[in-house]
């Protein structure tokens, strides 16, 4: 199938697809619609040019065909609109529903952290809209061809030469189409500042920011760059539909011109008998149809444009969805591990970068082990993490799960199998049952499970301390939302890591560090008991990153990494008797805390 032809068809069977009879009725009725005007005017001209010869077949013939086109527009009317817009609501539903689908589907994070592919996913879901009209503007084309051929018709019927003024009407859909095509491009073009703009709103109004945003100052700064940015977008777009105002007046008003000559030129004609009086009222009253016809065309083609344009969008959507479905991953997750986790010779580099964040890591991570990630900011240990969860396939190397690439373990079932909190995580403004409970969705409503996770997070202080226990909304956003400190949230998001019992994996990427060092000695300590008795049972490992060589003295294999690389690992005692950066380091920290 060409890609025109896929298009066309996604267009027309998600519209169909949405609701196949009302759209198939709304069609009928369009039809009828479309024809009626056109056809009414033909028997006002049968009617006088039945008065004129006095012949009452003539006379009974014009009445008849505007009584009934009367009647089919009263019903097309009074059906046509409410079922149209039923069917144009569907659409739009399922265009909102198949695009989350689609998104969602992607199973990596690559789609993010390429300027031009999250350039083209804003295009798509910003002009989804645009899809969402798409039956609309399906039953209006369809409209205005049965209308241009009811049209087209009855001027022949005149005067074969009368066919010329329809076509001058081309110009103006050829316009049409330019300052379509131009606005399109202005469009496209203001959109890097556009999600530019979202952001620093974004980060305006979140509460979150605020506390730095007054401290700095950076209030006005921010405004006054949101302001720039719009303003430039804005005068963008503005140059563009002047442009197509102005070419698009110029050829409506050639167009006025041509149909008054037309009109004189029939008229002659009448009075030298070469045609009827019925010929000239026809053509006099087809001249506003014929105007209002090339307008619609002109306005169908910029809106089937856009239709087409944002399905073909769509439609390259589709396809990186499909390519990037990681679909050749289909080996299920082992139930436990027996050897453990082997990373070979791994490097990364972020897409659309070329510069390596990891290089030759080589490593093994026996089953049942607790493994600790140490090193400078930037060195690579969050890249690694996120390898593991599989949000990115290393560039280079492979990654063993008991021998298995990870590349080829089917991902929903691998995440399925870890768990994982993190520094930088995200405050789910829910109930703070569900807060926790989502980090096991199945056992979500589980109160057990629930409990017991927040046991193991150390978050019952938290809860105590809730006008409602684990039925207390959290987040400002709501008027008896609770907010939480940092910390508090925090010790939150760890019960939620905590809520799967038996991960394969379980990633902790600094997700202590709004704790003091004290109370994160505390829960590793709590948690590596009980960590030892699941992994025994499941071969489970735990990663851990963390700063603190309090912490990261517990862990049984400490990997020390500096530049993407890993440059020593081995056991606390091992690190410290080699004398290396890491003994360096522990003894730092050391010194700072006696
Ligand atoms: N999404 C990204 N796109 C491109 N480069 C990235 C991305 N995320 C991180 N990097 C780069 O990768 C390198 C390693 O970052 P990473 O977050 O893995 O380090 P880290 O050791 O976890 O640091 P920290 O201790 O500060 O958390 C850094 O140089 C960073 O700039």
């Amino acid at each position: 199938m060409s890609k025109t032809t896929r298009i066309l068809w996604l267009w027309l069977s998600t519209s169909f697809r949405a609701a196949p009879w009302l759209m198939t009725i709304s069609a009928a009725l369009v039809a009828a619609r479309a024809i009626t005007a056109p056809t009414q005017t033909y028997g006002v001209s049968r009617l006088v040019d039945g008065i004129a010869s006095d012949r009452s077949s003539t006379i009974a013939l014009g009445i008849a065909i505007i009584v009934g086109g009367l009647a089919v527009s009263f019903v097309a009317d009074g059906l046509g609109w409410p079922l149209q817009d039923t069917a144009q609501e569907r659409m739009a539903g399922r265009v909102h529903a198949d695009l989350l689908d689609v998104t969602t589907g992607i199973p990596g994070l690559s789609q993010h952290e390429r300027p031009d592919v999250a350039d083209r996913l804003e295009l798509v879901r910003e002009r989804a809209w645009r899809m969402g009209v798409g039956a609309e503007v399906l039953l209006w084309a369809f409209a205005t061809v049965t209308n241009t051929a009811t049209v087209l018709t009855l001027l022949g019927s005149v005067h074969p030469l009368l066919l010329v003024l329809p076509l001058l009407g081309g110009a103006r859909i050829w316009s049409a189409y330019l300052s379509s095509t131009r606005q399109q491009k202005a469009w496209e073009e203001s959109l890097p500042q556009e999600r530019l703009v979202d952001r620093l709103i974004e980060a305006a109004k979140d509460p979150r920011t605020g506390l730095e945003l007054r401290v700095f100052g950076l209030g006005k700064v921010l405004l006054d760059r949101i302001f720039a940015l719009q303003t430039e977008r804005f005068e963008r777009r503005v140059a563009a539909a002047r442009w197509g105002g102005k070419v698009d007046g110029s050829v409506r008003l050639v167009f006025g011109l041509a149909y008054a000559a037309a009109i004189v030129w029939v008229i002659s004609r009448a009075r030298h008998g070469q045609a009827s009086a019925g010929d000239v009222v026809l053509v006099l009253l087809l001249a506003p149809q014929v105007d209002q016809m090339t307008g619609g065309i002109a306005q169908n083609v910029y809106w089937v444009g856009e239709v087409v344009r944002s399905f073909s969008r769509y439609d390259w959507l589709r396809e990186y969805a499909n390519q990037n479905s990681w679909r050749s991953s289909a080996t299920p997750v082992p139930e436990r591990l027996t050897s453990g986790i082997e990373l070979r010779n791994v490097g990364f580099s972020y897409p659309g970068s070329d510069s390596a964040v990891l290089s030759d890591i080589s490593l093994t991570v026996p089953a049942g082990a607790a493994v600790a990630l140490v090193g400078e900011n930037g060195a690579g240990k969050t890249t690694l993490v996120k390898l593991l969860a599989r949000m990115y396939d290393p560039t280079t190397g492979r990654i063993l799960v008991d021998g298995v690439d990870l590349a080829t373990i089917q991902p929903d079932e691998w995440r399925s199998q870890l768990s994982a909190g993190f520094q930088d995580f995200v405050k789910f403004e829910l109930t703070a049952r569900e807060v926790v409970g989502i980090g096991d969705v199945a056992r979500a409503s589980d109160e057990v499970a629930v409990r017991t996770a927040i046991v193991r997070g150390d978050a019952e202080s938290v809860i105590a301390g809730l006008p409602n226990g684990l039925d207390s909304q959290l987040g400002k956003k709501f008027t008896d939302g609770v907010e939480l400190s940092g910390g508090q949230w925090q010790r939150l998001a760890l019960a939620r890591a905590f809520m799967r019992e038996r991960p394969l994996l379980l990633l902790l990427d600094e997700p202590t560090a709004a704790l003091d060092p004290e109370a994160e000695h505390r829960l590793y300590e709590q948690y590596a008991r009980a960590a030892k008795v699941a992994a025994a049972e499941t071969g489970g490992i735990t990663v851990l990153v963390s700063h603190r060589f309090s912490t990261v003295r517990m862990a049984d294999l400490i990997v020390v990494m500096h530049n993407g690389r890993v440059e020593e690992y081995g056991t606390h005692t091992d690190l410290l008797a080699a004398g290396g950066r890491y003994a360096e380091l522990f003894e730092l920290q050391a010194r700072a805390y006696r």
